[in-house]
């Protein structure tokens, strides 16, 4: 199935960044459906998504930990791929209740990625975050700065979730990535010119973006369908 025969799943698509992507990924003729727990958001933002763009959006309040919930949405929607914002994402916050972030960002996150396993879904994003890399052993960060270290609970579990999608693509027996999947590591600064769209475009499989300059993309929104931008 090809990503443009399904919907993208934007989990987190209430969000700030998550609605954002909403508009690039519609004004680009893709099909969307969002999950968000509203834990930090309402939908609100998604309802004026579609009033901006003219395009309806179904949405589910789900949370992530909910895995029945999660099948439920696969089962109603042909999903092609997902992109991946839903987390708790205050790095103060998760050092007070540590426990509370690893079962919502992890456990999430492995059921997610349990249940586009079972309905043969391979394609995602993964929105990571800058926090992956600790303290800098250089600065700017750039791909090639090692990750690890983190300072907190919150990129502990961004760096946990990087460590399980690099294993799954590494064991394609386990979960069966195409050939000619690309794996895309840190990709810290290219985000600002490269939007969701293009990762979907170029026909990403696995796909691990950090840190995230979306919201600047959309002053690039060209860029969307053009893989040379
Ligand atoms: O278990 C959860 C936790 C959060 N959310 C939702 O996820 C969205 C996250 O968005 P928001 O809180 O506005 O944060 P952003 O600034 O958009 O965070 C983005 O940028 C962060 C890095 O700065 C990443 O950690 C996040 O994954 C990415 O969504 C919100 O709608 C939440 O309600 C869920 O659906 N499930």
């Amino acid at each position: 199935m090809s990503l443009r025969d399904g919907c993208i799943l934007v989990t987190g698509g209430a969000g700030y960044v998550g609605s954002h992507a909403l508009v690039e990924l519609l004004e680009a003729g893709y099909s969307v459906v969002v999950l968000d727990n509203l834990s930090n958001s309402t939908f609100g933002s998604v309802t004026r998504v579609q009033e901006m763009t003219g395009k309806s959006i179904p949405t589910y309040n789900c949370d992530l930990c909910d895995k029945k919930g999660v099948e439920d949405i696969f089962s109603k929607h042909k999903i092609s791929g997902v992109i991946h914002f839903a987390s708790l994402k205050a790095v103060g916050m998760s050092v007070e209740i540590p426990l509370i972030y690893y079962r919502q960002n992890l456990i999430g996150t492995i059921n997610l990625l349990d249940v586009m396993k079972e309905h043969g879904v391979y394609n995602l994003i993964f929105s990571s975050s800058a926090t992956v890399y600790g303290d800098p052993k250089y600065l700017p960060y750039d791909e090639k700065h090692p990750t690890g270290g983190c300072t907190n609970p919150y990129g502990r579990t961004k760096h946990f979730i990087e460590c399980i999608l690099r294993d799954l693509y590494a064991t394609d027996k386990v979960c069966p990535l195409s050939n000619y999947a690309v794996f895309v590591p840190q990709q810290t600064f290219v985000f600002t010119a490269k939007t969701p769209c293009h990762y979907l475009d170029s026909g990403s499989l696995l796909s691990i973006i950090t840190d995230l300059c979306i919201v600047d993309s959309m002053s690039s929104a060209p860029a969307i369908n053009n893989p040379s931008n």
